[in-house]
């Protein structure tokens, strides 16, 4: 049995939970985008198997990391992970796991970003793995069906009203051209705003952009770094960036949830809440099945 408690490292390092605020906050002073990172990585860590920090790992000793499947694409900011990782080492060497980097790294984010407080346990463990075959049937591609996205949150346990609102995440961040090119090129997309679909392709003029260049579009225009129910005016403006994105407009199983998230902040902050630690509590590892990494990029 996993022993997520609150307040986990109470005995063991008293000022873990602080340290993290502090460096979080520090690096959010600095690269307002790392706090969007750290939320992104949650569900990207997560959603595979369990929240054990298999996504930090780099590729070593034959074994293939989960940052290099084509899901993962776009992800940044890891090199801030070990920013977090060595302050910890600092207070209190070998205590503080990696995967509880990640949940109470997302936590602190959220709040810079405007969004709710989420109170979460902490005594997650470390994989000894990172399961990069296991990615694409955990992860929902950009294009994929919201009949599937909405089978794989119920997977792990969050219903739909859960979904529609993790979602609400794309109200901060960055697409990049490649994930979007297909919807104005050749033709735009009908269900994309004419005047909108005229920006996107100022921002991605060609539609065959450089996977490596540096072309992407914001999220959400209007509050770029605030995570607000904008996400869904947009969607429902049909604003929204990615095709997941208007679909949750278009199937009427969430639509009413796009409305009531739409008309009331508070609303989508609560369900937001209540996902986002469903999420953080996925499958956490035993004692004998993690360990505690000493560097988040590597097995012990
Ligand atoms: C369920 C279906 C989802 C799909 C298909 C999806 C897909 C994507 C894609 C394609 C991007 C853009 C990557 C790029 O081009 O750089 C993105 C960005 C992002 N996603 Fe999702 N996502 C989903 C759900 C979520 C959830 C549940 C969260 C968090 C709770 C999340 C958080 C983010 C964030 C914060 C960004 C911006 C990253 C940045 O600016 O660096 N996404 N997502
Ligand atoms: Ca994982
Ligand atoms: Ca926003």
């Amino acid at each position: 049995k996993s022993d997520l408690q609150i307040n986990y490292y109470s005995e063991s390092c008293p000022r873990a939970e602080e340290v993290i605020k502090e460096q979080v906050t520090n690096l959010y002073n600095i690269h307002g985008n790392t706090a969007v990172s750290w939320i992104r990585n949650l569900f990207h860590d997560c959603i595979v198997k369990s929240c054990d920090a298999s996504l930090l790992l780099d590729t070593a000793e034959g074994m293939e990391s989960e940052k290099t499947s084509s899901r993962n694409f776009g992800m940044r900011n890891f090199k801030y992970i070990n920013t977090i990782k060595e302050a910890l080492e600092k207070e209190c060497p070998m205590k503080v796991s990696c995967a509880d980097i990640v949940a109470l790294s997302a936590r602190d984010g959220v709040v810079l970003l405007g969004g709710p407080h989420v109170e979460m346990k902490t005594g997650r463990k470390d994989s000894k793995e990172s399961y990069v075959a296991q990615v694409e049937g955990f992860v929902p591609n950009h294009n994929d069906t919201i009949q599937s996205v909405l089978s794989v949150f119920q997977s792990i346990g969050v219903d739909t009203e859960g979904t529609v609102a993790l979602l609400g995440a794309h109200s901060i961040g960055r697409v990049h051209c490649t994930n979007i090119v297909h919807r104005i090129y050749p033709t735009v997309d009908p269900t994309l705003d004419p005047t909108y679909a005229e920006y996107l392709k100022g921002r991605c003029p060609s539609p065959e952009p450089n996977p490596n260049a540096i072309e992407y579009a914001r999220n959400d225009r209007i509050t770029p770094m605030l995570l607000d129910n904008m996400y869904y005016k947009n969607i429902l403006s049909h604003k929204g960036l990615l095709l997941v994105d208007q679909q949750l407009v278009s199937d009427p199983d969430t639509y009413p949830f796009v409305e009531k998230m739409a008309a009331d902040n508070a609303y989508f902050h609560e369900q937001f809440s209540k996902a986002l630690l469903i999420l953080s509590e996925n499958n956490p590892l035993t004692e004998e099945q993690g360990e505690i990494r000493r560097d988040c990029r590597y097995k012990n």
